[in-house]
């Protein structure tokens, strides 16, 4: 799996912008991080951390043209908010182009962008790796949802649909609805842990 990951990183420089390729590799190393302290598989997490952006680069139309080519099936909300379509298409990227096997890596990949309800322990790696990468600076609460993250996942995760979700309603931005589906579920896991429910 080393030796796999070099050559990707070699691919992804050469494809990516500069900037995109550094967030990536912020993010692989993250993801590592993040894997030693909920024992999860390094490797895994560091491979699906560095894909994870693998197909954003595509402009919005362009994205779309390549999901309706490979008949990768859209939804009406991906249609209107084509910025998350980068983790579908990457997913599929990574499936077909990169070879890669390991249905809970493509779903880590699939799923980073909006999250979902419920998801798996790689999928919130990757999911809160990306928020909280050092490179990030744009969000105001990145200070807190730091530590949360290496504190309680499901509660960094409900924090971070809740800043991601207040941000996307003050910009007047479209919603795929899948992310507020997430954070239907993640705020249920805070409010019991909160003795609210
Ligand atoms: N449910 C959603 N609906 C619409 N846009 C979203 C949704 N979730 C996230 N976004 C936006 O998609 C963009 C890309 O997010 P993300 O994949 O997390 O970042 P990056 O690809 O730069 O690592 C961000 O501007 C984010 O606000």
């Amino acid at each position: 799996m080393k030796e796999m990951i070099f050559n990707l990183r070699n691919d992804l420089k050469e494809k990516l912008p500069p900037q995109r390729y550094e967030h990536s590799l912020s993010v692989s190393f993250i993801c590592t991080a993040l894997a030693m302290r909920y024992h999860a598989d390094l490797e895994k997490s560091e491979l699906a951390g560095l894909l994870h952006d693998c197909a954003k680069h595509y402009g919005d139309g362009n994205i779309i043209k390549k999901c309706e080519k490979q008949k990768i099936p859209l939804s009406l909300d991906e249609l209107k908010a084509p910025v998350v379509l980068h983790a579908k298409y990457g997913a599929w990227l990574a499936e077909h182009k990169y070879g890669i096997k390991d249905t809970e890596v493509i779903n880590a990949i699939r799923w980073h962008t909006t999250g979902r309800p419920n998801m798996s322990l790689l999928e919130k790696i990757v999911f809160t790796a990306d928020y909280i990468e050092p490179r990030r600076d744009k969000a105001t609460d990145l200070p807190v949802v730091r530590s949360v993250a290496f504190i309680d996942l499901d509660e960094c995760i409900y924090f971070i649909l809740k800043g991601t979700l207040e941000y996307l309603e003050r910009k007047g931005y479209f919603v795929d609805s899948m992310s507020v589906q997430a954070y239907e579920y993640y705020k249920k896991i805070h409010e019991v842990k909160k003795g609210e429910l």
